[in-house]
């Protein structure tokens, strides 16, 4: 169980909680468009599932959100992802900026092995250039660990190699690290996929609590967990050989007990996928 938010919390990132919106996002690998204008509000504070079967564009779509899609040297876009109305694809914005204040978990947790839990929790302020005191540092430490749920755990083995955690330790781990920039949005690739049942319920429990003071957006295959986790779920579909669209959003409970296109009540009833 992540430990009750007490006295030491992460601070809110600064301006607050923020709305993510995604524009006419069209995406190519190459000459091969896998997404297809798809727009997307993801309330502030709230969890966004992004469901779909394989390759429909879920993870892309997520990649975008961040600016990681670029990093693929075939990779194309088009459209906006606005940040609170701020287009962190704007030639202004600077990328250092738009990945701080939008985080990333991925499916297989990547803590730095060697480098104790304190350094790991700590690693996001020396990409930044982030200057801090040992005062500062601790109490940051601490406050992400708490928010990352795995503060009773590792209290008293801050200097032990991230490496040596359980599966489901490193993602809490990697969870408490992207607090430490205090980022506004917290991008999660299928965070729980590679964990037991134990740790994904932990893992869900956190994410819960944080959506608190992070806007929270979710890939996840498992529709228990996109139903039990999320107040608003995005349906991605893309059929034979087409671009990822998305078929139907809104509202978790409205989708998963009275959607709205027979795609998506075949989708989230396990008719296929
Ligand atoms: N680096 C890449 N280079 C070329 N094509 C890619 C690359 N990454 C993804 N694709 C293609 O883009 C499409 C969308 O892939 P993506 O991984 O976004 O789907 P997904 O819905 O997240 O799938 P899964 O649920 O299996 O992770 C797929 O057809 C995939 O093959």
């Amino acid at each position: 169980m992540p430990a009750p938010s007490a006295d030491r919390t992460v601070a809110p990132a600064p301006g607050g909680l923020a709305e993510l919106e995604a524009r006419d996002i069209t995406a190519w690998f190459g000459d091969r468009m896998v997404l297809d204008r798809v727009s997307l509000t993801m309330p502030a504070g709230g969890i966004t599932a992004l469901i779909g079967p394989s390759g429909c564009g879920k993870s892309t779509f997520l990649r975008i959100l961040n600016r990681m899609h670029e990093l693929v040297p075939s990779a194309q876009l088009a459209g906006q992802v606005l940040l609170d109305g701020t287009d962190i694809y704007d030639p202004q914005m600077r990328l250092m900026d738009a990945r701080r204040s939008i985080g990333m978990v991925f499916q297989k947790p990547n803590p730095f092995p060697a480098m104790s839990i304190r350094e790991n929790v700590l690693a996001g302020l020396k990409l930044t250039g982030t200057k801090a005191s040992k005062a500062d540092k601790d109490d940051l430490v601490e406050s992400c660990l708490i928010k990352g749920g795995l503060w009773n755990e590792v209290k008293d083995r801050l200097d032990a190699p991230g490496g040596g955690l359980s599966g489901g330790q490193q993602q809490r781990l990697c969870i408490a690290r992207s607090l430490a920039i205090k980022p506004r949005v917290l991008l999660m690739d299928e965070p729980c996929s590679a964990l037991d049942p134990t740790s994904t319920r932990v893992i869900e429990e956190t994410m819960l609590e944080l959506a608190n003071e992070v806007t929270i957006v979710i890939v996840t295959h498992n529709m228990q967990q996109a139903a039990r986790v999320s107040d608003t779920c995005a349906f991605f579909l893309a059929s034979q050989g087409t671009p990822g669209v998305i078929v139907e959003h809104g509202d978790t409970n409205a989708m998963f007990t009275n959607p709205q296109d027979e795609r998506t009540a075949d989708y989230v009833n396990g008719r296929f996928g």
